[in-house]
């Protein structure tokens, strides 16, 4: 495999991080802690395609048909939703920054964050000419993508407003995870209950969570309002359990698409 390295790998317990090619030669970077956890992003929509634990298993969803083919979204993963989330807006559906080509920031503004990581990348989106016309602002977005000791994967997101003359823009964004999850029907979402939500399966209509955790039935997809920083996914079948922490973001998306 061929490759840059961007931080040494030196001494047993810092991690590293390498820039390779991936599918269709598209340029990935691969991060890895010395405990044996992994995740890899795209350069193309700064995408993380891979998360794997200390035990090499694979923690996200990739579709089998997915395709590394750009213009095309990648199916699978974390897509990053920006500047717009589904059709909220005039964009096209999830915005435009998971179908663009983004570079790597080798000296970001310092980022302060909770978590003691050395092993993790900053990628940076700038608006090209094409995405000016439709979305007529100035903006630096840089996400950074880490890899935690105990194998959890952190993405912050930062949006820069470059306007030359200071005026405001607003966006809608998410973070569109796809959790892998062993047979549906042993999943149950913690978290959301009692809380209100948009139907995207009954035009966005409101309605109210019953008292008990979630489970799946049918196909889902609904948009829950001011949604607490902890949501857990837990999956019996696979005795694992998913702890999603989150700041700044309070709705969240449940999608089950039921067929794949
Ligand atoms: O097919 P995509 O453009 O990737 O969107 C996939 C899904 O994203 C979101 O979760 C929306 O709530 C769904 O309605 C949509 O189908």
């Amino acid at each position: 495999m061929s490759g840059e390295k961007l931080t040494p790998s030196s001494g047993a317990s810092s991690g590293s991080v390498d820039v390779v090619k991936g599918i269709n030669g598209l340029d990935k970077v691969v991060l890895r802690d010395p405990r044996g956890s992994s995740a890899e992003v795209y350069l193309y929509g700064a995408h993380v395609t891979s998360w794997k634990n200390d035990h090499g298993e694979e923690l996200l969803f990739v579709s089998n048909k997915a395709i590394f083919k750009p213009p095309k979204p990648i199916r699978g993963g974390i897509p990053i939703c920006f500047p717009q989330f589904s059709n909220l807006g005039p964009l096209d559906g999830h915005g435009f920054a998971r179908i663009r080509f983004w570079s790597i920031d080798n000296s970001p503004p310092p980022l302060q964050t909770n978590t003691s990581s050395k092993t993790f990348v900053d990628l940076i989106l700038k608006p090209s000419e094409e995405d000016a016309r439709v979305w007529p602002h100035s903006y630096e977005y840089r996400l950074r993508v880490a890899l935690g000791p105990a194998g959890e994967l952190s993405l912050t997101s930062r949006v820069r407003n470059t306007n030359a003359d200071g005026k405001p823009f607003s966006f809608t964004f998410a973070y569109h995870t796809y959790f892998s999850v062993s047979d549906i029907s042993e999943v149950r979402v913690e978290g959301l209950e009692t809380l209100d939500y948009l139907d995207n399966l009954q035009h966005r209509e409101r309605f109210t969570e019953q008292g008990d955790a979630l489970t799946f039935e049918s196909e889902v997809d609904k948009i829950y309002l001011s949604t607490p920083t902890k949501i857990a996914i837990l999956d019996h079948e696979k005795k694992r359990t998913f702890v999603v922490r989150k700041e700044g973001l309070p709705d969240a998306v449940v999608w089950n698409p039921w067929d794949k």
